[in-house]
């Protein structure tokens, strides 16, 4: 018997039309999965800039797809885009969507939901792990050929015991709570709301936070609430010997106030995923020590884009089928 042909696509019917400002790193994994079912307009392979590009290309597109790193989805872009209900972002972090502004036009948003929460919370362990124990300093000391040299490095200290401030107790603050817990740590934190679900001391106040924490760990949004909200004086409370993890969003933090602190032997030691002004990062952090820096990448494992791919395909396909969104954004 002859083998049954492999079925057709039916291309009569055009593939929905997702307009994409700039490349999200999940299309470099996963673009033919995306490319078989929209249209993606590329409007970074145009040689329009992104508004003329909108104005020419998308007046009827529904649904776009961006990321953190691309442009800002403000009042600018979205009037040229007078047919978009949909805003899909590869992202947690939502700092880069004027929310308010979409919820005014009726424009939904869908997020990465929680796909990125244990790879950002194993990473912000790792950082605390690494700071502590001095690991990726030792390293150095060791490559550069001093061990043999000038003997034994300096010794680290104990991760068990540590007072931990989580600054943001949500999915991911919530991870890095329980992955502490198993080291031996206390855990001690503040949040928009205290959560019920946990019986962890909360403080309103985060400078009593950081006043009590062996190393703070921010783990929150960005918004016009916590812009800057670490600043000098919540560093100085936090103290010589304590450290902080940023795997929130650089400007959480006051840079200049953080980079000072550190040069000035104020605080023990900084562990940064991110920063105010990606990628770029202060000249004055590379040499010291004390400090562990990555290139905001706590959220990357290929198992997570995986996830974030069909969660991403998930959305688009249920907005265009009229079906409830996977990873709704909930307006407050
Ligand atoms: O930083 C990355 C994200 O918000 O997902």
């Amino acid at each position: 018997m002859a083998a049954t042909p492999p079925p057709v696509e039916n291309r009569s019917q055009p593939l929905p039309q997702v307009i994409v400002p700039i490349p999200p790193t999940v299309l470099n994994f996963f673009g033919d999965t995306f490319s078989k079912k929209f249209e993606l307009l590329k409007a970074w392979e145009s040689p329009l800039p992104l508004d003329q590009f909108l104005a020419a290309h998308a007046q009827s597109v529904q649904a776009m797809l961006c990321s953190s790193t691309g442009p800002r989805i403000v009042p600018e872009i979205l009037r040229l885009l007078p047919s978009l209900r949909l805003v899909v972002t590869t992202s947690t972090g939502l700092n880069h969507i004027d929310l308010s502004e979409c919820r005014r036009l009726g424009i939904a948003v869908a997020d990465a939901g929680e796909v990125f929460s244990e790879d950002v919370a194993d990473m912000a362990v790792g950082l605390l792990i690494d700071l502590l124990r001095k690991v990726s300093a030792a390293d150095r000391y060791v490559r550069q050929g001093l061990w043999a040299a000038k003997g034994d490095y300096p010794l680290g200290s104990k991760l068990g015991g540590k007072q931990i401030g989580i600054v943001g107790l949500g999915s991911i603050g919530f991870l890095v709570a329980k992955r502490l817990e198993a080291f031996g740590c206390s855990i001690l934190y503040n949040s928009r709301k205290r959560k019920d679900f946990v019986s962890y001391p909360f403080y309103t106040n985060i400078c009593e936070l950081a006043a009590k924490s062996d190393a703070l760990i921010i783990c929150c949004g960005l918004n016009e609430q916590t812009r800057h909200m670490i600043n000098r004086g919540v560093l100085l409370a936090l103290g010589k010997e304590g450290v902080i993890i940023n795997i929130g969003r650089g400007p959480i933090i006051d840079e200049k106030d953080l980079v000072q602190c550190l040069v000035q032997g104020e605080i023990g030691g900084a562990g940064l995923d991110v920063f105010e002004n990606e990628p770029s990062v202060p000249k004055e952090l590379f040499d010291l020590d004390n400090v562990v820096l990555s290139p905001h990448s706590a959220v990357y494992t290929p198992e997570s884009f995986k996830v974030l791919c069909d969660i991403m395909i998930g959305n688009l396909e249920a907005f265009f089928s009229d079906k409830p969104l996977l990873s709704p954004v909930m307006y407050e």
